[in-house]
């Protein structure tokens, strides 16, 4: 066993992990990043990158059979539906995944990172032991270990899976790589994963069942915003069940239609739905049950996050935690943000004029505004908090009004026809101060930065309703989204 005392370890590839060791190496101090699977973990390999990329090929085979709608008619296909190749939208994915993945690995070895391919247990609170992929175990200690693990596909308990065959389960790795289009792929969970590859193999053609155990989909989204995806889905030709949640799973004679799901509603009902795959998208279960972090005396919540303060750090002195591992918002931008906290608390040295001018000497994640965007289509924009939250504490006491309009009163969404989908903020109406913004529209993720900007620098919600926007954009739509305020 060869040993290798580090100034930074990082274990996990994630979207924190990579900057931060590069970081560290740009500085000078010696760095080990120790990555088990591919290097650029989910966001790049099993995450974001490949799923909006094959998400585009849905919105082009979902326009193409729109062509008609707007009077452009597909020469001999007008009446037929179109035709997608799977393999050729797999190819697509695979390609832009390995110039991803590969231009991340350049980089940290560029900078001089050790990059350690294997898994890391820990054997104390500063030491480590890497099985390496290639054979054989490495020691490695520091006093600086930051754990950016992330999370992976949650697989649910469910009696009689194992009888499907393997290859008809699917979670939101393996459904990436199908080479033809399911037949009828059941889903469960109406969340992000659900959501997202539900819409899109519907518009590849499948026939698409989602199984929510929520009485909502995407539940942390107000009431409207949950109707208004519903009705879109369902308009679509997708079969939801609201407060649903699998009985057991047995094996079908049905070669085409294997998986035979019994489901139960929380009014006590039943139901059995056949169908060709079933995707788990019912949640993601953190990494850090292989770390044996009871070595290293780190702690983690019941559902195995890492506990960390405001600045991330651990209660064991010199182990950090980063990214989806510490549990709160999982998204890569938020990832990526851990890594900005970390590099001005340790790191100062590495951070540009700028952000040194921007960044308090002690970042924390406490005052951070998060921003997401869920990639259906209509998107899902949203940042700050939900009309829900404004009567729980500190808003209680504030003069809280919201103001909503749907997306068929914008010229842009009509002149597209692209007029599903509604815009919705809160605000304080005494300050005009903008709490929070959804934006269900085409490009919503766009349209919802807008209004984030205007939050970052402060402006009021009377700002936007007086402020020239070029027409036709969904900008302009911040001209009258507030004759609704109520
Ligand atoms: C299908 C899907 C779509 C998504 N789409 C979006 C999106 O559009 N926008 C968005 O913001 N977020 C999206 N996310 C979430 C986003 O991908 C994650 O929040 C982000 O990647 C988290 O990064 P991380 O830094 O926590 O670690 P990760 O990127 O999860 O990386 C962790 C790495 O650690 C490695 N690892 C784990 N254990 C060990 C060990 N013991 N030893 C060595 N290595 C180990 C893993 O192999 C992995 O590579 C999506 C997620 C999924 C699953
Ligand atoms: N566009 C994006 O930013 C994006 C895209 C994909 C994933 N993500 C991240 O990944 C995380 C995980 O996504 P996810 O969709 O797996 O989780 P999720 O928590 O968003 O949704 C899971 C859903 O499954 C339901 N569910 C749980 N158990 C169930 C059961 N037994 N039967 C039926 N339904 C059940 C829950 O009610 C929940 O609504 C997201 O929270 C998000 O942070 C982000």
């Amino acid at each position: 066993m060869s040993r290798a005392p580090y100034d930074a370890v990082i274990i996990g590839s994630g979207q924190s992990g990579n900057p931060l060791a590069k970081a560290f190496a740009d500085t000078g101090r010696k760095t080990a990043l120790i990555e088990k699977a591919d290097i650029g973990g989910t966001c790049v390999n099993w995450g974001c990158t490949p799923t909006k990329t094959m998400i585009a090929s849905g919105r082009a085979a979902y326009l193409a059979r729109r062509g008609a709608n707007y009077g452009v008619n597909a020469g001999k296909n007008v009446n037929s539906d179109v035709l997608v190749d799977m393999e050729r939208v797999r190819e697509r994915k695979r390609d832009i995944v390995a110039s991803f993945s590969g231009g991340n690995e350049s980089r940290l070895l560029e900078a001089g990172v050790d990059v350690l391919k294997g898994e890391a247990r820990f054997t104390g609170p500063k030491s480590l032991t890497v099985r390496m992929n290639d054979g054989g175990d490495k020691e490695v200690t520091s006093d600086l270990i930051f754990i950016n693990v992330g999370e992976r596909p949650s697989r649910p308990d469910l009696s009689g899976i194992d009888s499907i065959p393997p290859e008809r389960v699917l979670d939101s790795t393996t459904i990436m790589e199908l080479g033809s289009v399911p037949e009828h792929l059941i889903v469960l969970g109406g969340g992000y994963i659900g959501l997202e590859f539900g819409q899109l193999f519907r518009r590849f053609g499948s026939k698409i069942t989602i199984i929510q155990r929520a009485e909502r989909l995407i539940p942390r989204e107000d009431p409207d915003v949950s109707k208004c995806m519903l009705d879109i889905l369902e308009e679509d030709g997708t079969c939801v069940y609201l407060s649903s949640q699998p009985n057991s799973i047995s094996r079908t004679k049905n070669e085409a239609l294997p998986v035979s799901l019994s489901i139960k509603f929380t009014d006590g009902r039943t139901k059995t739905i056949e169908g060709s795959h079933l995707l788990l998208a019912a949640g993601r279960t953190p990494n850090t049950d292989t770390l044996n972090l009871t070595a290293a005396g780190v702690t983690t919540s019941p559902r195995g996050h890492v506990l960390v303060h405001d600045d991330l750090s651990t209660h064991v002195p010199g182990i950090f935690a980063i990214g989806d591992a510490k549990g709160g918002p999982a998204f890569t931008h938020i990832s990526y943000d851990d890594f900005r906290i970390i590099r001005s608390n340790h790191i100062p040295s590495a951070m540009s004029p700028t952000a040194r001018r921007l960044s308090t000497t002690k970042v924390s994640s406490s005052r951070r505004l998060t921003p997401y965007v869920i990639y259906t289509d209509p998107q899902v924009g949203h940042v700050g908090i939900h009309a829900s939250d404004a009567t729980t504490a500190p808003y209680q006491n504030r003069k809280v009004k919201t103001a909503s309009m749907p997306a068929e009163y914008v010229a842009r969404g009509l002149e597209t026809d692209e007029t599903r989908g509604m815009l919705k903020a809160t605000v304080d109406a005494d300050t005009g101060e903008i709490l929070g913004f959804t934006a269900v529209c085409t490009e919503g993720g766009e349209l919802m930065a807008v209004v984030q900007t205007a939050m970052m620098g402060g402006l009021k919600y009377w700002d936007l309703q007086e402020a020239v926007w070029a027409h036709p954009s969904w900008a302009e739509s911040l001209n009258n989204l507030w004759a609704s305020l109520e």
